[in-house]
């Protein structure tokens, strides 16, 4: 394990697998192949330039055609068509939980997303549900990096670049491209995934916060080096333009014994955020909570912002604490891992999700209103919970199965009604 977010790691799984002072040698180290992932075009700046050189038993492009692949079936992508876009506010009971068996590739259903996987440009968001792993079975993402959350059952992600053990709490981003499968570590694993077309989730910039805050570089975990030797038959399915094709290798692909670069998975543990928030008044806009952020070509306008609302001192004075009532350009989905979220004080459960788009009012449920503004401001600590957005400058919309899927709550609006008209006295 290397620690540091967009780190360059050197690891090596056999001792001297690694190519001293050079990437591609003429005799590579036990004729391992030397093969170039790029993450971002050769030429793009050094800052944002994400590469990683992998020393393998084969190179990645010995395979057969790949032929479309017949699971997936609730798998979407951009452009969302699929329905007319509603503006309404919409809120789901948790995705089910498979009742036949279904890994994670086959357990991937789509809520909705915005922009193109042809334009590079926008995201999906995905619930996973499975109850087994993946068996001699790798997926990679031709169309973006994937930020999965889980929030139900441990899993780990096997990848070329190392083995991640993953829990609720947890996330993770697996580049594009890089194979991997999802082995489960309990009976059942549901989660949600970012699957991101545009740039590459990075830290946001902290200004006037300073050199320290909100997720720590430090925090951020790259798995070690680590490979299998095998000559079975594995599927390798992958995730292309929108639509699943998969191949057959004679080999684990999980093979590579020794890389290098900055272009990786990583985990981060969402209890190591350092939070921070108001001491005087005034509820802050979420954007402090902000973990990862993946900009846009409009600055300070994000593709998707990775953004929780975790356990946190309160302690704002004449304040209403809750979030505020708020009509917002970004678009907001909003999924729950753990306990009860402060703006909603029923119906939104873990695994559940919500979706808030481009200048449709939301904001505290009645109950939570009332509530707040009866209160008594004393400092206390909202503990045991786990709320997440995924924030995009465009709307997100929604495919057929989000909109008609019996997890609707179809009276979602009812939470702002009842209430009633202040009296001027005038
Ligand atoms: O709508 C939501 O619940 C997310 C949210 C939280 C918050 O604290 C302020 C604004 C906002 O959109
Ligand atoms: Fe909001």
């Amino acid at each position: 394990m290397h620690v540091g977010f967009g780190n360059h790691v050197a690891t090596e799984a056999v001792a001297g697998a690694l190519p001293v002072g050079r990437n591609s040698p003429q005799k590579t180290p036990f004729g391992l192949y030397a093969e170039q992932l790029s993450g971002t075009a050769f030429t793009a700046p050094r800052v944002h330039n994400l590469r990683s050189w992998l020393y393998r038993m084969h190179p990645a492009a010995m395979h057969g055609a790949f032929s479309p692949y017949e699971g997936g079936a609730r798998l979407r992508s951009g452009p969302f068509i699929d329905v007319p876009c509603s503006p309404n506010r919409m809120r789901w009971d948790p995705a089910p939980l498979p009742q036949t068996a279904c890994d994670f590739v086959d357990g991937l259903i789509t809520y909705g997303g915005n922009g193109d996987v042809g334009q590079n440009d926008g995201i999906a968001i995905h619930a996973y549900c499975a109850n087994r792993s993946m068996d001699r079975r790798a997926f990679f993402n031709a169309d973006g990096e994937m930020l999965i959350v889980p929030q139900l059952g441990a899993i780990e992600l096997v990848t070329e670049l190392g083995r991640i053990h993953l829990e609720p709490q947890q996330i993770a981003v697996v580049p594009r491209g890089v194979r991997f499968r999802v082995a489960l570590e309990a009976g059942v694993a549901r989660g949600y995934v970012c699957e991101n077309y545009g740039e590459t989730f990075r830290l946001p910039d902290l200004g006037p916060i300073g050199a320290n805050g909100l997720a720590n570089p430090r925090d951020f975990e790259i798995p070690s080096a680590w490979f299998e030797d095998d000559a079975k038959d594995w599927e390798l399915i992958q995730k292309f333009q929108g639509n699943l094709w998969r191949t057959t290798l004679p080999h684990s692909p999980f093979d590579v014994v020794a890389w290098h670069g900055n272009l990786a998975p990583y985990r981060y543990d969402l209890r190591r955020f350092n939070t921070i928030n108001t001491v005087s008044f005034d509820h802050p806009d979420p954007s402090i909570f902000t973990v990862l952020t993946s900009p846009s070509s409009t600055r300070g306008t994000a593709n998707c912002d990775f953004v929780i609302f975790p356990p946190r001192w309160m302690v704002a004075e004449d304040t209403f604490r809750p979030p505020w009532f708020h009509r917002n350009i970004m678009s907001e989905f909003m999924g729950l891992i753990e306990g009860v979220y402060d703006a909603k004080a029923g119906g939104f459960q873990p695994g559940g999700a919500s979706l808030h788009n481009c200048m449709n009012g939301h904001g505290p449920d009645h109950h939570t209103y009332e509530a707040a503004i009866a209160a008594d401001l004393q400092p206390m600590k909202i503990e045991d919970t786990m709320a997440f957005m995924f924030e995009s400058r465009n709307v997100i919309r929604t495919t057929r199965w989000a909109a008609e899927s019996p997890t609707m709550q179809l009276d979602y609006d009812d939470v702002w009604s009842g209430f009633t008209k202040p009296e001027l006295a005038i």
